[in-house]
Parts: structure tokens; C-alpha cells; sequence
């Protein structure tokens, strides 16, 4: 069934509420005692989002700004208490979550056994899993470590062999929570090609980062600050300065070094073309058009 162009997940006015203990001293006698009692405690304010399916989105925002907790709630984990109407598109399949820290959703001795054993939960007909499992591997770039023993994978490839199991349960989403946190540039970039890829697909990707290097021109971002959603707009958008601050400075969070350089050239009277490049390829080439347009024309 194609979901395309449907929503994936729709929310609408959704309050997310949790039991957190409290501690608190007791004094009667003047001893002081740790009592613990829980109490509700608001984690999410009126959130409204709809996702499409094959979207991309990156949800961004401060620590405790409340991204894990809405990845959650979109992964359907966890028992929260939860006011406003959430829906996914009908059929849909379930959402895997992957984590910064990959080991503790990694359940197999190796990559396959990983996918296999994930597949056997998911009642998979034996016979498809080879394929499907192959097909991941090659996605992910682990063909060849695929049978290594997971405790001799690197950091990265144990995150790609994560996320190669939730390619071969072929799940129409990816949720993914900090993938690259841990990383070295050379095996974030490894996982993000393989989201793209996956993406490229049909898969709709739900990307939190506090990496803003990670997004890219043309990218949906949602920005959260305090439990709220401060910005649902495209990436160009997002640094853009249109009140005093950008919806970026807005949520807390420091741009990225280009965006910086783009800023202080603004404030220098420098009005570049497009009016926020966003990777030193793209700022290279709007400083040296601008050059150019204000260069005398020969006569
Ligand atoms: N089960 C819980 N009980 C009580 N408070 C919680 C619970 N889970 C999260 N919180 C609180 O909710 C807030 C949002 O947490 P969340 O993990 O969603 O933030 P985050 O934006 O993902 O942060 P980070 O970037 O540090 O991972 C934090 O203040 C956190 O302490």
C-alpha cells in the first residue's frame, strides 16, 4: 500500500504527562529522612505536527527541550499519559527507535543474527530474510562485517547495524534519537547516507539532532524549546533573521559556522543571493556572484 503524501503521524493540541518522583526531607524529631512520593509532571505542551509519509524531518532543540520525549511518543513507547488526538495512517507499521547508544537495542552476536532475531519477532516467512537482510547490509555498507562478532564493530558500525535491522523489517518509518552523537565525522557521514538512501526509498525519517551541521537545504525542521514546538518550517527558514532573532537563536541553539558567516555579512550591508547558503560550497558561490554583480561593467 503506498502512504505516500498521507500523514505518517498527525497531532493535534497533545499535552504529554509522566509520574516523576519527587524527594522530599521528612523532619518530625528533627531526623531528615528522603521520603519519595511520585507526582504528574508535564513533559509536552500542545504539540502539532503532521508528518507525511516519506518525509524527512529533523526535529532539533537544547538538552531537555523535549525531542527524545516526542520521539517516543511517535514510536509509541513508553506509558505516558497523553491529552489531544495523535493518529498514524492506517496500516502503517510499527516506528523502530534507534538510540545514540546502538548497543542497548542490539540483541544478536553479529549484524545478521541482530536483523534475523528482529525478524523472527516480526514473524518474517523464512525465506524472505535473506534477501531482506542482504539488501539492508548492502544499504548500510556492512556486507562485509555482516557475520563479525558485534563486541569487534566500531561505533558507527555498530549504529549502522542497528539501523540495518529496522531496514530489513522494512518498517514504513525510522525514528532516529542523536544516531551521530558518538560519531567521528567519517561514520556520521556513513549513517546519515544510509538514512538518506533509505529515505530515498519511501522511508519517512524522524532525525533528532542537536548537530546542525546536519541539516541541509531543503530539509523540514522542527525546533523545540521548553516542551513546546517554537518552529515547524524549512532549514533556509529556520536561520533566517526576519524578527531580531532567528527561529534558531529563538530555540537556543548556536548556528551552524556558515550561517554565522552569512550573518555578520548581512549586518556588513552584504545581501548575498540566495539570502542564506548554507554549506561553504553554497556560500562561496553567492560571495563571488555578489563580487561579480558589483563589479564595473567592461566598456
Ligand atoms: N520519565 C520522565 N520523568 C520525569 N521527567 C522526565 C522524564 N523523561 C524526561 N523527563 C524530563 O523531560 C524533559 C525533556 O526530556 P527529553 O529527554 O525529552 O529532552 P531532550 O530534548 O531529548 O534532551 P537531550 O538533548 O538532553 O537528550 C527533561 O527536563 C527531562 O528531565
Amino acid at each position: 500500500m503506498n502512504f505516500l503524501h498521507r500523514n505518517r503521524w498527525k497531532l493535534e493540541s497533545v499535552d504529554l504527562f509522566v509520574q516523576a518522583a519527587v524527594m522530599h526531607k521528612s523532619g518530625a524529631g528533627g531526623e531528615r529522612q528522603p521520603l519519595i512520593h511520585t507526582r504528574e509532571h508535564q513533559l509536552l505542551f500542545n504539540i502539532d505536527l503532521s508528518i507525511k509519509s516519506g518525509e524527512w524531518v529533523f526535529i532539533v532543540g537544547t538538552n531537555g527541550s523535549g525531542k527524545s520525549t516526542l520521539a517516543r511518543l511517535l514510536a509509541g513507547l513508553g506509558q505516558p499519559r497523553v491529552s489531544g488526538v495523535m493518529t498514524s495512517a492506517t496500516g502503517a507499521s510499527f516506528a523502530p527507535l534507534v538510540t545514540q547508544n546502538p548497543e542497548a537495542a542490539l540483541v544478536g552476536m553479529t549484524p545478521e543474527e541482530d536483523a534475523i532475531l528482529l525478524l523472527e519477532q516480526l514473524a518474517v516467512p523464512p525465506e524472505e530474510m535473506a534477501s531482506r537482510i542482504d539488501a539492508a547490509m548492502r544499504i548500510t555498507g556492512l556486507t562485509e562485517w555482516m557475520k563479525q562478532p558485534i563486541a569487534q564493530l566500531s561505533g558507527g558500525q555498530k549504529q549502522l547495524a542497528a539501523i540495518a535491522g529496522c531496514i530489513a523489517s522494512e518498517a514504513d518509518a525510522l525514528i532516529v534519537d542523536e544516531p551521530t552523537a558518538m560519531l567521528d565525522p567519517h561514520a556520521s557521514t556513513a549513517v546519515m547516507a544510509a538514512l538518506r538512501e533509505l529515505h530515498r526509498r519511501g522511508t519517512t525519517i524522524v532525525w533528532v539532532t542537536q548537530r546542525l551541521e546536519e541539516l541541509i537545504e531543503g530539509d523540514r525542521v522542527v525546533a523545540m524549546k521548553d516542551g513546546r514546538i517554537t518552529f515547524d518550517g524549512s532549514t533556509e527558514h529556520f536561520y533566517i533573521r526576519s524578527s531580531k532573532k532567528s527561529p534558531c537563536e529563538e530555540a537556543g541553539l548556536d548556528a551552524t559556522y556558515v550561517v554565522e558567516t552569512v550573518w555578520e555579512l548581512q549586518q556588513s550591508g552584504v545581501a548575498l543571493e540566495p539570502p542564506m547558503p548554507l554549506t561553504a560550497s553554497s556560500l562561496a558561490k553567492a560571495v563571488s556572484s555578489y563580487a561579480q554583480q558589483r563589479q564595473p561593467a567592461c566598456p
